[in-house]
């Protein structure tokens, strides 16, 4: 993986335009979402682990938003399920150039992986397989809002008895109080990471138009609301958050 620092917001900008997963994202992404997302990694490892219980023989594993394809390469070191393979898709063409070549580095080191695709397209106007696992690993945050229940449902149809959708997003809460307490809270393991004032400044005007968080009180209703029967938070770190919805 990419070593590149996240310096993308470290000057002053005279506008700060839109947060775009564009070729410059690419280059310090890896940097980047583990020194902005609390718990990443143990999310991303424990997906393997948690996706190995649900995937089911002769299904696909569903990686949404897969960006450089952390999770699909958590999903072949963790599932050995026969006849499974990994479809992992994204719309943004630099992401998935570069996970292609990560995947084939991931290849070329490991046998008996299971077989891998990597599609380039809207997640929205995907023909979903049968399915056991579906993984949404900070992707619905942005989704357009109102096409969320949509994109659900058709997930839920997809899944298999046993299977489950994996479901990581930021939150937002509806109590002030606590919402404030633990925005403060990222800002400080933002600092610890070394990002500065203006750099947390300057990504939080970048991403205000084009990622909307949910409360997790949301997130169940409209779960539920999509037809799945059961939805379990298993990881919390700050205001990120990770849940697994049964159909
Ligand atoms: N409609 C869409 N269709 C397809 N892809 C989309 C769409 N909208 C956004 N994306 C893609 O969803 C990804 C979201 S990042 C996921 C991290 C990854 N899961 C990880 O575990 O490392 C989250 C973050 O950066 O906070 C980006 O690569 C977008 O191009
Ligand atoms: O940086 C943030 O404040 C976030 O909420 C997470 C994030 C991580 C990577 C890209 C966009 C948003």
């Amino acid at each position: 993986m990419s070593k590149e620092p996240d310096r993308l917001f470290a000057q002053p900008l005279a506008q700060v335009p839109d947060f775009a997963f564009n070729e410059d994202v690419v280059r310090v992404f890896p940097d980047m979402i583990k020194r902005s997302v609390p718990g990443y990694p143990t999310i991303v490892e424990n997906l393997g682990v948690l996706a190995a219980q649900f995937a089911q023989p002769d299904s696909v594993l569903y990686d949404l938003g897969s960006s450089l394809g952390a999770v699909t390469q958590a999903l072949r070191r963790h599932v050995r399920t026969d006849g499974c393979r990994v479809i992992a898709v994204d719309n943004s063409a630099a992401m998935v150039e570069r996970c292609r070549e990560y995947l084939n580095g991931q290849d070329s080191m490991f046998q008996e992986l299971l077989p891998v695709e990597v599609i380039e397209g809207d997640i929205l106007a995907l023909e979903f397989q049968p399915a056991s696992v579906v993984a949404l690993n900070f992707t619905l945050q942005f989704i357009a809002p109102d096409q969320r229940t949509a994109l659900l449902s058709r997930i839920r149809q997809s899944l298999l008895p046993g299977g489950a959708l994996i479901l990581s997003e930021k939150l937002r809460f509806n109590d002030a109080e606590e919402h404030a307490l633990l925005t403060d809270l990222h800002v400080a393991f933002k600092r610890a990471n070394g990002y500065s004032e203006l750099e947390i400044a300057q990504k939080r005007s970048a991403i205000e138009n084009v990622m909307k968080p949910d409360s997790l009180e949301e997130h169940r209703e409209r779960l539920l609301a999509a037809g799945f029967s059961k939805v379990v938070p298993w990881f919390q770190c700050l205001n990120f958050a990770s849940l697994i919805a049964l159909p």
